[in-house]
């Protein structure tokens, strides 16, 4: 078997540097273009990244790493998985990903604790699984045309079933894999990576039986390529001597969430995950070369923590960002070169292992040593060794609780302010976006537009929502966010200690991306952000206008965040801001004020043995921004993406006056332990994702069963998600069916 080469990466973006993915993507849905063209930019992006990776001095290239749209769902059509009501669809792949007229897709969800999300894999008694490896041979064979040998990286069989749900299927799953090692071997392919992160995570004893039964058996085949198991986002733990004991060759090693484990690798190749791939810092030299040195095994790789996906592709594409905060970013390619420079240091000769910590930059080629402004940056410029951050202002004291009355003073004090009529009618936030006001953004950029004349059309555009909610006879109405390009990105961009990027993308799901800001400093709130426009609003209409606020605890959780304190210390700077902002929206004569927490539960650490801790500070900081608003003042907050099931004695603990929570597709389940909570509900009832604009009476019927579940005086009828990416039209039929539904209701509650 050959030797695994010295460096390597586990996968890299794919959705192009400049987004060529996405824009392809949608004129084939579109119909502008063909399935053909759509593979001919997928080959052109593939061969871009090899080539990229080859230039940058990468031994160890990877394929397969990339997909038109999820590489769970390669998986499943790797693995025949297909489900057969989309077997005659006219393009059944995009049929899973998206549904059609009378198919809905896959269900999708978050990948492990990144904002990425997945296909999840419909495994039934029907399926058979069956091999089509037309996609990694194919990669394989393209990549070798371009003269570049390639290791192709597929989902490991224990993973995959395990996202399924469907572990039971392990050994005709095992066949398939079987069969492909031994394709993959027959076509010269000297290595295969499966990827295993399902294993950083708590597993049974027959879940790791299921890891010792896959590998052993795969491992035992005659001719195969060698086996490269990587897990990521997490330790091995107990999953790591099982593995150690199958005829695996190569592990890969999370070494930037977890230590270097104790157990001794010889016989076995450690690919040595030591620049991460879920931040966009630069790699501290003097901490990933003393992990290396530590690492006890035959062979030790350098390679990222886990697929670059999670990251832009280069910081070259961003001269705008201040030269000090730049000096300390590594996007993709950055990255790659620390992993080539690290690979060119001598970690393993004897005694490097005490002088780890000493090693400076200047010693390893490759870390910008002699970048100006590096040079001229405070510190050595490395992130981590020197904390060139330090918090220039005191942290937050703990949250003081109960710092609010009680739920029953608070509820008769909002019920007499605010008199609102049972089952109030309310939206979650935001309106549609439209085009006009994407352009209005982008002539204020650059330079077209003036500030005067952007805040202009914001104001028109926040009248003509609000004129349609009273039209349409809504209880509490909403300026519709036209000011905000995202619900994070915009508070990032009135915040100090936060950058914004210009072509930072990072894939979320199929042809969405999203920019998460970049958090590298002390975060303060230099003046108001939303009072102005909650204000606007409010002076429109007589009716209660709801102030819209993003949770802290989301808004870390989709920023890349400084890494030299604790998490749990940046978010209460978040939630200092987010708090003084409630606070003005308060004076400024808003009597209800929601504070979205949607990504409250991707946070939740994959160990069972962490999450209490997280859940704690996470509750903190939310109670830290909404509580100093008086017993009057009601507020709420929204989730979804949630499983909230995980997670619900921490959205019981948010302790807002009303929750308003995304149930139109898991339904009655959620409302039974929501139910509990009481204080007022909002479950959702209707999907937003969906163009479909619900009939009264189905709405009626998702009302009736709240109302059955809980006092009536506690339930609210509002829609699951906010309405940003559906039309006027959509929204307008949508929410005139929400009213005449509630008003029924009213009519024979006799209210
Ligand atoms: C992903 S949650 C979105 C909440 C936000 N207030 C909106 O309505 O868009
Ligand atoms: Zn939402």
């Amino acid at each position: 078997m050959s030797s695994f080469p010295t460096s390597t990466v586990l996968g890299y973006p794919r959705i192009g540097p400049d987004r060529e993915l996405k824009r392809a993507l949608e004129a084939y849905w579109d119909g502008r273009s063909t399935r053909a063209e759509l593979e001919r930019v997928g080959a052109e992006l593939r061969a871009r990244t090899w080539r990229r990776l080859a230039e940058l001095g990468l031994e160890g290239l990877p394929s397969n790493t990339f997909s038109v749209y999820d590489q769970v769902l390669d998986t499943s059509v790797l693995l025949g998985a297909v489900p057969s009501r989309y077997r005659d669809a006219a393009d059944p792949y995009f049929a899973m990903a998206r549904g059609t007229e009378g198919r809905a897709p896959l269900r999708m969800t978050k990948w492990f604790d990144t904002n990425y999300h997945y296909l999840v894999p419909e495994i039934g008694p029907e399926t058979e699984f069956r091999l089509d490896a037309g996609k990694p041979l194919g990669e394989v064979r393209e990549a070798r045309a371009l003269g570049y040998e390639t290791r192709p990286v597929v989902l490991g069989p224990v993973t995959y079933l395990l996202l399924g749900s469907a572990l039971d299927r392990l050994d005709e799953v095992l066949g398939c894999y079987a069969e492909l090692l031994s394709a993959l071997a027959a076509e010269g392919v000297a290595w295969v990576q499966l990827d295993e992160p399902a294993l950083v995570g708590d597993r049974t004893a027959s879940e790791l039986a299921a890891v010792r039964t896959a590998y052993e058996r795969l491992g035992s085949m005659g001719a195969r390529p060698g086996l490269f198991v990587a897990s990521y986002f997490g330790s091995l733990g107990e999953a790591l001597p099982v593995l150690a004991g199958t005829p695996v060759e190569a592990i890969g090693l999370d070494l930037v969430r977890g230590p270097v484990p104790e157990t001794d690798l010889t016989g076995k190749t450690v690919v040595a995950g030591v620049v991460s791939g879920r931040d966009v810092w630069r790699t501290s030299p003097g901490r990933a070369l003393a992990a290396l040195a530590a690492v006890r095994a035959s062979r030790v790789v350098v390679s990222t923590s886990c697929s670059l996906q999670h990251v832009p592709y280069s910081v070259a594409a961003e001269p705008e960002l201040e030269p000090g905060v730049r000096a300390r970013l590594a996007f993709a390619e950055e990255k790659v070169a620390e992993v080539v420079a690290l690979a060119g240091a001598d970690f393993l000769s004897p005694g490097f292992e005490n002088a780890g910590y000493e090693v400076t930059g200047s010693e390893v080629a490759g870390f910008g040593g002699t970048d100006s402004e590096v040079a001229g940056f405070e510190g050595d410029g490395f992130g981590g060794d020197v904390p060139v951050g330090r918090p220039s202002v005191a942290l937050p004291g703990p949250v003081v609780a109960g710092e609010r009355s009680p739920y029953a003073v608070r509820a008769a004090a909002q019920a007499e302010h605010l008199s609102l009529p049972p089952l109030p009618v309310t939206t979650i936030g935001s309106f549609p976006q439209t085009g006009e006001l994407r352009a209005a953004r982008a002539a204020v950029a650059s330079g077209t537009l003036s500030q005067a004349g952007y805040e202009h059309r914001v104001e028109a555009e926040i009248e003509r929502v609000i004129r349609l909610q009273e039209r349409l006879g809504l209880d509490v109405l909403v300026h519709g966010e036209p000011e905000r390009n995202d619900m994070v990105q915009y508070f990032a961009e009135h915040l100090d200690g936060f950058a914004v990027t210009r072509l930072g993308w990072v894939q979320s799901y199929g042809s969405r991306c999203t920019r998460p800001p970049i958090l590298y400093g002390d975060v303060s709130r230099p003046s108001p952000i939303t009072a102005r426009w909650a204000a606007h609003a409010q002076s429109l209409t007589d009716k209660p206008v709801k102030g819209m606020l993003t949770g802290p605890v989301t808004i870390v959780a989709w920023s890349f965040v400084r890494d030299d304190l604790p998490l749990r210390d940046v978010v209460l700077q978040v939630a200092d801001a987010v708090r003084q902002e409630v606070r003005d929206l308060e004076a400024a004569g808003v009597s209800i004020i929601q504070v979205d927490e949607p990504a409250l539960r991707e946070l939740l650490p994959l160990r069972r043995a962490a999450q209490a801790d997280y859940l704690e500070w996470a509750v903190a900081a939310y109670r830290r921004a909404t509580s100093g608003a008086g017993d009057r003042t009601q507020i709420h907050t929204h989730l979804c993406y949630s499983d909230a099931d995980q997670i619900l004695d921490a959205i019981d603990g948010l302790d807002a006056d009303v929750t308003t929570i995304e149930s139109a597709r898991s339904g009655a389940r959620i409302l039974g332990a929501v139910s509990a909570f009481g204080r007022g509900l909002g479950p959702g009832v209707y999907d937003i994702h969906s163009p479909r604009v619900p009939s009264a009476e189905e709405v009626e019927s998702l009302v009736r069963r709240t109302v059955a579940a809980l006092p009536v005086e506690r339930v609210w009828v509002n829609p699951d998600c906010g309405l940003k990416t559906r039309t006027y039209e959509q929204v307008e039929a949508s929410l005139a069916n929400v009213v005449t539904a509630a008003r029924r209701l009213r009519d024979e509650l006799g209210a």
